[in-house]
């Protein structure tokens, strides 16, 4: 071949190729584009769209950062690729971030600046009776800071004829909601609510939720100036204001700066002093009045930090409140499954799919909420592990799926008065999220709702998930 030949020929090639690689490079970018955009699984970004509400942008500001962390993290992997193989000299130097936050450690308490707290316990039930045997156990020991009497507020009955306040306050026992159990003697159970009240610088509401607006109602003028409050209630309050955290909802009616106190804590197993952890949440009120004068975070961990209840304090009251009235939703979801006799992989799946929910719920409604409360705290994915193994929820969600009996009629049967909040929970949920037209953002929780309230049938829960997920995303 002679020189113009191979020029032509080599001319025809670059053009050849010039004219394929605009076809090649675009569909090369195509191909990545599909890629990545499957890795990242962007659920928030497509659909929502067309929804304008304020819980929009913040969900689309959320889903935004995560994508970003999401690469930041890509580029970061890729760089520090270690060169050689660890030693101990190099790791020395490296700072390693621990996901799972340390507790603080025991409290080291100012000398109070006023007269001992008093404090006073609302309810009495399996967790109420339980928290007030801890905090009792408590006002024995640090007398310089709390009253050592500690009042209990009962909701009157009686057993066998007998007022159950006068059976807590002669036997020390409250035999219909902790039998077995000894309280310490400086519980006193009081049926009147108001007069439990009286003069307490602390209120620590605990009743089942559907009860917690007629108690506020009962309060309203009889609660002290500057008392603070901390809720150990598993719910929301779902009214005109909105889906509100029952914490808010105690400030909002009564005035009281209100924090909240939830973990991975089973009654039965707290009251046994079995060794469990608990989040009391809460955040210093602008009157706050200083250190030794005033509820702090310091105060709070002497009032409930046990030796076999081990408390860490912070300020995210609501992300602890969101874990703690959601996980009772998912619990039953897992109750169902179990009973179907799915075994351990579906109850697993029902527990991912639902923390989902739980935080996305939590980042939607109460932005100011944390992510890393739901993992490093007990009142997120211990709470979640532990109710969904042996709290009532599931046990009342196991029951219907064996029975084929209503909600209602298995609580009843199986709970002896004792309430399973994530019932009531659920169909709150749903009555907020059907106002927002958000159902098909919560799959999990919309179909325990749907199992609960109208008969749904459970063996569906696999297809329900889905079949939302994909009109959903
Ligand atoms: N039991 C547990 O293991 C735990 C429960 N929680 C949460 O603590 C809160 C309180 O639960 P529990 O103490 O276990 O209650 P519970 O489920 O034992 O309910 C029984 C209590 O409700 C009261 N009650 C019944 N009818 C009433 C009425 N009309 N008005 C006022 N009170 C009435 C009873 O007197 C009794 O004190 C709930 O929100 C629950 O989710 C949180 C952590 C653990
Ligand atoms: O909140 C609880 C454990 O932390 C109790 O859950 P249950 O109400 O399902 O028993």
């Amino acid at each position: 071949m002679g020189f113009p030949a191979l020029t032509s020929l080599m001319a025809q090639y670059i053009i050849f190729t010039y004219s394929h690689l605009t076809l090649l490079v675009s569909f090369h970018f195509l191909l990545i584009s599909y890629l990545l955009k499957k890795m990242n699984v962007i659920k928030y970004s497509k659909p929502l769209l067309t929804y304008s509400r304020t819980s929009y942008s913040i969900l689309h500001k959320s889903s935004t950062n995560l994508i970003t962390a999401r690469s930041k993290t890509t580029t970061t992997t890729t760089k520090s690729k270690p060169k050689t193989m660890a030693s101990p000299n190099r790791l020395k130097n490296l700072s390693v971030n621990f996901p799972i936050k340390k507790s603080e450690s025991t409290v080291s308490l100012h000398p109070l600046s006023r007269d001992p707290f008093k404090v006073t316990i609302i309810g009495s039930g399996n967790w109420g009776t339980t928290i007030a045997k801890v905090v009792a156990e408590n006002t024995a020991i640090h007398t310089h800071v709390f009253h050592k009497e500690v009042q209990m507020w009962v909701f009157e009955e009686k057993i066998d004829g007998v007022n159950l306040t006068e059976i807590i306050n002669t036997k020390h026992e409250n035999v219909k909601y902790l039998p077995g159990i000894d309280l310490p003697e400086n519980l006193v159970a009081n049926p009147s609510l108001t007069d439990a009240v009286k003069d307490a610088d602390i209120l620590v509401f605990n009743v089942p939720h559907q009860f917690l607006a007629r108690i506020v109602g009962q309060l309203q003028g009889h609660v002290k100036e500057g008392a603070r409050g901390i809720s150990c209630l598993k719910g929301f309050e779902v009214g005109v204001k909105g889906v509100q955290l029952l914490s808010s909802y105690i400030t909002d009616e009564l005035g009281v700066a209100c924090g909240a106190l939830s973990g991975a804590n089973l009654a039965p197993e707290v009251a046994k002093e079995h060794f469990s952890e608990t989040t009391v949440a809460y955040q210093l009120p602008k009157d706050f009045k200083g250190e030794g004068k005033d509820v702090d975070h310091k105060i709070l961990k002497a009032l409930f930090h046990r030796p076999y209840f081990h408390v860490n304090v912070i300020d995210d009251v609501a992300g602890i409140s969101i874990a703690g009235a959601l996980k009772n939703v998912v619990a039953l979801g897992c109750g169902f499954v179990e009973g179907l006799g799915w075994g351990s992989n579906a109850g697993a799946a029902i527990q991912r799919v639902g923390l989902g929910e739980i935080i996305k719920f939590g980042q939607m409604f109460f932005p100011e909420s944390r992510v890393e409360t739901y993992y490093q705290e007990s009142a997120g994915v211990a709470d979640l592990i532990t109710t969904c193994s042996g709290g009532r929820n599931v046990k009342v969600a196991k029951f219907m799926a064996k029975t084929g009996k209503s909600a209602l009629e298995a609580e009843k049967e199986l709970l002896n008065g004792q309430s399973a909040q994530g019932i009531i929970t659920c169909k709150e949920v749903h009555e907020w999220l059907d106002k927002c037209e958000l159902t098909q953002e919560f799959p999990l929780l919309e179909a325990v709702y749907q199992i609960v309230y109208n008969n749904a049938p459970m063996e569906n829960i696999p297809d329900m998930i889905e079949a939302l997920e994909d009109f959903g995303f």
